[in-house]
């Protein structure tokens, strides 16, 4: 019962708006702890001009990245938070952000680490 109200509120279009916690910014400690691994280890590179983190992918072929990118779209659409894309064939340019905050916040570290998970087991 608790489950079925809770989805049923999360579906509901007002929620975001009324309920959504607003974002902020990443602390410089969570850059440390939390952005610095994905820039060092990961693939992932600051924007030059604004506070945002990109990363591209290539695939085997067009399916395996349009397969990618339709994982990562359920998965943005399920937890409100969006990626700006580009795809051409098997290339998948990922840029991640905050608009809330203006700027990177935790919501972009999971999403860029849901993406590496669903890259990984991806054909490439
Ligand atoms: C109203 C709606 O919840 C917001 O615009 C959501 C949608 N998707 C989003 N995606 C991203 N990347 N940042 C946001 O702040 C954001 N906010």
């Amino acid at each position: 019962m608790l489950v079925a109200t809770s989805c049923i509120l999360r579906s509901y279009p007002l929620y975001t708006t009324l309920f959504r916690r607003n974002m902020s910014k990443l602390s410089e400690s969570q850059r440390d702890t939390l952005l610095k691994p994905l820039l060092d280890s990961n693939g992932w590179a600051m924007v030059t001009d604004r506070d945002a983190i990109k990363k591209s992918y290539v695939f085997s072929d067009f399916n395996e990245a349009f397969g990618f990118m339709s994982r990562v779209a359920l998965r943005a659409d399920k937890v409100d938070h969006h990626p700006e894309w580009f795809n051409v064939y098997n290339k998948v340019e990922v840029t991640l952000s905050t608009h809330d905050c203006q700027g990177l916040s935790t919501r972009d570290v999971d999403l860029a680490k849901f993406c590496d998970k669903v890259a990984k087991a991806s054909k490439q």
